[in-house]
């Protein structure tokens, strides 16, 4: 049988970090974000539908899709990112479905941000949520993607809060110390002997 882990948390908290740390440890590792990107590369169907609903100036001059300037968008206006989501997300489950189905691992980690929102709380057998303070989480994705201030807010504004997500959590991993901290939690939480159902 199957070892489903469905890893959740804010974006910028480490839920990525973590999923490598799995990697390490034998799991495969499905990326609701890079099933997402390779969706909108030009010539899949999420290109296209993108293309079609929010126009041209949305596309660089190379014809991809720029997603720096889409998301500062849509994450500003949070209609916008549910039109936006209403086209991606059914691809994105579509696509995961195939690979859970070719995942040939005894542990496949669905890295997720939006694992309740998106109705995958059913598809696992344990919710792991990585938490972080909100400082760290908005430093850590403003150095990452490059993205202001401004648009780091307004991610982190569109997401269910922390606190929230802990009710739906059998696992937490704190993530607001070093990296050989966060991975000595990780063996910790896989192996059994760290699982911390609440803060
Ligand atoms: C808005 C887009 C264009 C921004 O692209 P960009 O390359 O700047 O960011 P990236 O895709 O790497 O996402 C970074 C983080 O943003 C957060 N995020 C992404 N989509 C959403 C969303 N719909 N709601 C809230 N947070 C989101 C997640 O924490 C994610 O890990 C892109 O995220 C997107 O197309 N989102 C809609 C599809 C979606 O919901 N993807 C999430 C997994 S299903
Ligand atoms: N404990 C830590 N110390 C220092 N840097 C960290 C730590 N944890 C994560 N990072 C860095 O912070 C950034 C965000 O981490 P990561 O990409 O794992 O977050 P995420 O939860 O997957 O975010 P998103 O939902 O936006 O994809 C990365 O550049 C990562 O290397």
């Amino acid at each position: 049988m199957k070892r489903m882990i469905g890893l959740m948390g804010n974006s910028g908290a480490g839920k990525s970090t973590v999923a490598s740390f799995l990697m390490e440890l034998g799991a495969d590792v499905i990326d609701a974000d890079k099933i997402s990107h390779d969706i909108c590369e030009p010539g899949n169907a999420g290109y296209d539908a993108v293309r079609k609903g929010f126009g041209e100036q949305f596309f660089g001059t190379d014809g991809k899709l720029d997603r720096r300037k889409l998301g500062a968008y849509v994450f500003a206006n949070p209609q916008e990112l549910k039109r936006l989501e209403q086209i991606l997300h059914p691809l994105v489950l579509e696509e995961m479905d195939k690979r859970v189905a070719a995942s040939a691992s005894g542990t496949i980690v669905v890295d997720c941000a939006l694992l309740i929102d998106a109705g995958l709380e059913s598809w696992v057998d344990e919710i792991w949520l990585v938490t972080a303070a909100h400082e760290n989480k908005k430093e850590r994705i403003k150095m990452r993607d490059g993205i202001d201030e401004e648009h780091a807010k307004n991610r982190l504004g569109s997401q269910r809060k922390q606190d929230e997500l802990l009710g739906y959590a059998d696992v937490v991993i704190h993530n607001d110390a070093s990296l050989s901290e966060l991975k000595k939690q990780v063996g910790e939480s896989f192996y059994g002997t760290n699982n911390e159902p609440q803060e």
